[in-house]
């Protein structure tokens, strides 16, 4: 098998674990009218159950509580990204208890999210103490559940969050602000199901998993600062830009309303992230022969840099690797190098064991990384985020050949098959690519400079380094492998 289909394989086993109907039958188990969540916690379900979730992977996720449940399901309430329904064929005693909404297109909430959050609220609201609410969650859940706090109309709302994304604020500054201008947002959700008992389940696309975060956390109680939002858009300087009635909502005191015990109702359950796919990819690599480490779940920052480190790392990792003599030196760049990539620096003397380890016995290495970057993107080109952090690495590696001995290939992709506004999922880069490339006369240089990435990878050997797959249905952000073959 080729080197770049090992890879393949290696980033298939990655995403097949975090399917998300995978992940809700592996969280939830089901016997004799009484579930079992994670092994934690044991429910009778021979009552009214509901079933509420928005997100882009949360139809395959209610399909799946649907087969273990669904004659305890009364009633369910999606809300999805446009387009996600026709991907998938749905039984019609699903279609009888469900009410499916499509909206937010291009993770801007619409009418259709508006629509699908006003019958979540009633149905959710007309709950009984003894009824059973799941709340199914995952990324693009902002956008897909809105509900504008107080008199603010959508498109003030809608403003407010493109003003501060165009400002380069984070995740988690983007949904502090979306928290104090909703209605249901930041715990509020789970307001309105009290008392009855609320499952939520969620899947995460955060770095660092926040629960508070990940969509903006409606069944989380919210613990941000009353004044958080202000802070915000101080911060961005947006003050003067944003409506008047946005900045007298986040000027308003109050974050919440619900002390610890308004929560006893509700139980959160993070069903999986980053990490569950990352340690699937090494399961995988491992079962196939490779050495394996995971470098880190938090990778982050921009793309072009990333690549950089990680061009680094392989011309780091290649010397350590084919070189007997001293190797305090090569220490000392590899804690720079780990620090850049988000690796925790006490990881580097394991590294540098296991680097030996694959010397002593020619064992192939594989590294594991994931995350999430950002592109500021400035050229006109078409590309996404993991496609350009491996044109970033492509240009790094080729400043100088990596190794004589070894193969070395450096994938990046994500997890949710698709990499910005483009049909690819990510990319792959190998020694021989520069030399193709100059051979088209393609200068990756320039593609890079130009955020031209899809391109490049195009135009190279007819495609054959991109990684194409179409969506996955899933999203816990980004994998990156960079494996060391012996020649
Ligand atoms: N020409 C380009 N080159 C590189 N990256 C780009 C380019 N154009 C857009 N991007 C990046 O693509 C991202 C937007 O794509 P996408 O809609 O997949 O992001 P997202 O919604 O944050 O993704 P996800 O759903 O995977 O979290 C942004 O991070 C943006 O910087
Ligand atoms: O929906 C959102 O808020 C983002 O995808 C993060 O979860």
């Amino acid at each position: 098998m080729s080197l770049i289909n090992e890879i393949r394989l290696i980033y298939k086993a990655a995403v097949d674990a975090v399917r998300p109907g995978f992940l809700v039958n592996q969280a939830i188990k089901y016997s004799d009218n009484v579930v079992h969540i994670q092994g934690e916690l044991e429910l009778a379900v021979d009552r009214n159950c509901h079933v509420i979730g928005f997100g882009k992977a949360v139809l395959a996720m209610a399909l799946q509580i649907d087969k273990i449940i669904g004659q305890h399901i009364v009633k369910g309430v999606i809300s999805i990204p446009h387009g996600v329904a026709a991907q998938y064929s749905l039984p019609d005693q699903f279609l009888n208890r469900y009410t499916i909404y499509e909206g937010a297109v291009n993770n801007i909430p619409d009418e259709g999210s508006l629509k699908a959050t006003k019958e979540i609220e009633n149905m959710v609201a007309n709950l009984k103490n003894d009824d059973l609410l799941f709340v199914l969650v995952s990324g693009g859940g902002s956008a897909l559940l809105a509900s504008p706090a107080e008199d603010l109309s959508l498109d003030e709302k809608k403003k407010t969050i493109n003003l501060l994304s165009k400002s380069g604020a984070n995740i988690q500054e983007l949904n502090s602000v979306r928290k104090k201008l909703s209605r249901i947002k930041g715990g509020k959700l789970a307001q309105l199901s009290y008392p009855a008992t609320t499952i939520a389940l969620i899947l995460s696309d955060v770095i660092g998993d926040p629960l508070d975060v990940i969509a903006s956390g409606p069944t989380v109680k919210n613990k941000d600062p009353a004044n958080i939002g202000l802070d915000i858009i101080q911060k961005y300087q947006l003050g003067n830009q944003l409506p008047t009635r946005v900045v007298e909502c986040l000027s308003s005191p109050t974050t919440s309303n619900l002390d610890d015990t308004t929560f006893s109702h509700v139980h959160n359950f993070l069903i999986g992230s980053n990490l569950s796919a990352l340690q699937a990819a090494e399961a995988y690599a491992n079962q196939t022969g490779f050495t394996t480490a995971i470098l880190s779940d938090r990778i982050n920052g921009e793309a072009k840099e990333i690549g950089l480190q990680f061009a680094r790392l392989a011309r780091l990792f290649a010397q350590m690797m084919t070189m007997s003599n001293d190797q305090h030196e090569k220490m000392e760049e590899l804690s720079v190098t780990a620090e850049n990539l988000h690796i925790d620096p006490r990881y580097c003397c394991t590294l540098e064991r296991l680097v030996r380890s694959c010397r002593n016995v020619r064992k192939n290495l594989c590294l594991i990384g994931g995350g999430e970057t950002t592109v500021s993107v400035r050229g006109e080109g078409l590309g996404g985020r993991n496609q350009e952090m491996v044109l970033s690495y492509l240009v790094e590696t080729a400043v100088e050949a990596c190794s004589d001995e070894l193969d070395i290939v450096f994938l990046s992709a994500g997890t949710d098959g698709i990499d910005g506004p483009t049909a690819a999922a990510g990319a792959f880069s190998c020694q021989s690519q520069f030399a193709l490339a100059q051979a088209q006369g393609l200068n990756p240089r320039t593609y890079l400079d130009n955020n031209d990435s899809y391109n490049f990878f195009n135009l190279l050997q007819q495609g054959k380094y991109h990684l194409i797959t179409g969506p996955s249905g899933t999203n816990v952000m980004d994998i990156h492998v960079l494996c060391f073959y012996w020649k």
